[in-house]
């Protein structure tokens, strides 16, 4: 199969469900009555009490490509993932693959509890295609990945959820498959291993690995995904580039947070009112607020020069600044963190600042008005163009209490010539001595 040849292909793929399981087994029995009787198939359709949980899906996977798949709950994205591995037959449309299709689409699935994880790899390399010897040779690399040591002799039933996917993904990585599909399974393991699996899907990916990965998390689409679907209620609503679909994801969610945060919209509708909430525009994308608990809103956010002389859009190349942002705590917060996070050009966070992890944790703030200072003395940004988003997390709640993407822009000048023949997308400069030495013999 040579690189610029489709690895899995999907074409119009459908796939529905009733919504209770009564309905769906009867015309599951209905439909096997038809086929017996040489009738023509209702599958096409909706019929009352049915839904397409996938609908009309089509995308085509090169070798080497990696394809992520987002979207909020309930929207397909599992239901898409065991068609293409085969779980699911597809009620519309078809798939079609060329090679070794390895997956890790729920944890512990596929595993049979009494048997041990070493004999569970020689079922689950059995599946994926492996002879009895194929799967001999790999045993150590899958054993060693995993990292169960002589817990791979237990049986299974016995593994936590973590222990499930260190073997599950061992066994779907090392046997080098053609085609990886990887559901949100990985964030179970601990962040050492995520790394290393996200290390090793990339390797993967450079070798021809066709890869298709499943997440809500931005961070580690972005990683490792060129393209991407965003699926909405079973359609594919962006077909593009991943930073398209990651925005399409990112909005659709404040979309639902907006819906579902009535106490936001009226804590930002008096803030709004008392005329202190900003919005700043600029090349680096849209200002825009997303709500979070409500528990607390930043209303204003400042880039300041550090000499009086009050905001700043431009610094030079090294210029010190300080940071302001006026925050509005509505419930009392424990371990509050300000987080402001630095974007440039082409890339998401490429400087986060905040309290906690500069050492000056706030176990509690209570209701009330704050105005945070962030002194940067020592920064050293590549001349360029970049953005800053803060949000308001704390240590305890696993979702933003507050986020303003984009709240200021700052462009870093450029000093003289210096960087005229540099690396345009470079962002950050590190001081450093250049020497040069003739080797033994030459001039
Ligand atoms: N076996 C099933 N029988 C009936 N309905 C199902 C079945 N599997 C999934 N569904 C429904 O199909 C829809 C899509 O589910 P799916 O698990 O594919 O969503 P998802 O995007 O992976 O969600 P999540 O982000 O929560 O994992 C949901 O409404 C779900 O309830």
């Amino acid at each position: 199969m040579s690189a610029d040849e489709w690895a899995i292909r999907a074409e119009g793929v459908s796939k529905k469900f009733g919504l209770t399981l009564r309905q769906s087994m009867k015309y599951g029995m209905r439909d096997v009555g038809r086929k017996l009787v040489g009738r023509s198939s209702t599958t096409d359709v909706l019929r009352e009490g049915e839904f397409w949980a996938v609908n009309d899906v089509g995308f085509e996977l090169h070798r080497g490509e990696a394809l992520g798949i987002m979207g909020v709950n309930g929207c397909g994205k599992t239901t898409l993932l065991r068609i293409l591995n085969g779980v699911y037959a597809p009620d519309k449309g078809r798939v079609e693959v060329r090679g070794r299709v390895g997956a890790l689409i729920a944890a512990g699935a596929g595993f049979a509890p009494m048997l041990t994880g070493r004999e569970n790899v020689y079922v689950n390399g059995a599946l994926l295609g492996l002879s009895t010897k194929e799967i001999d040779g790999l045993m150590d690399e899958i054993i060693a990945f995993s990292e169960l040591g002589e817990f791979i002799d237990l049986p299974v039933k016995n593994y936590s959820s973590g222990m499930f996917v260190r073997l599950g993904f061992a066994i779907a990585a090392m046997s080098r498959p053609d085609i990886l599909l990887m559901d949100e399974v990985l964030a179970v393991g601990d962040l050492n291993f995520q790394k290393k699996c996200y290390d090793h899907i990339l390797q993967l990916k450079r070798n021809g690995t066709a890869i298709i990965l499943v997440s809500h998390a931005p961070g580690a689409i972005w990683a490792v995904c060129d393209r991407g679907l965003f699926l909405d209620r079973g359609r594919v609503h962006v077909d593009g580039p991943i930073e398209d679909v990651i925005r399409a994801y990112d909005d659709q969610n404040s979309k639902n947070a907006r819906r579902s945060d009535i106490q936001f919209s009226q804590a930002e509708a008096h803030a709004q009112q008392a005329g202190e909430l900003q919005a700043v525009a600029g090349p680096l994308g849209q200002s825009e607020k997303r709500p979070g608990t409500g528990d607390v809103i930043c209303t204003d956010f400042r880039v300041l020069s550090v000499n009086g002389d009050g905001q700043v859009s431009e610094l030079e190349f090294r210029q010190p600044f300080i940071i302001e942002v006026d925050v509005t705590v509505i419930r009392p917060v424990e371990n509050f963190i300000l987080r402001v996070v630095l974007d440039a050009v082409h890339y998401r966070s490429i400087v986060t600042l905040d309290n906690y992890e500069q050492g000056s944790p706030i176990p509690l703030l209570q209701p009330g008005k704050y105005t945070f200072k962030i002194e940067v003395s020592n920064q050293n940004f590549r001349p360029g163009a970049y953005a800053f988003n803060v949000s308001v997390v704390s240590k305890h709640v696993g979702t933003h209490l507050f986020l303003w993407w984009k709240c200021a822009h700052l462009v870093v000048l450029s000093p003289r010539d210096q960087f005229l023949y540099s690396e345009p997308n470079a962002v950050m400069h590190f001081d450093a001595e250049f020497t040069h030495s003739a080797l033994d013999g030459d001039k």
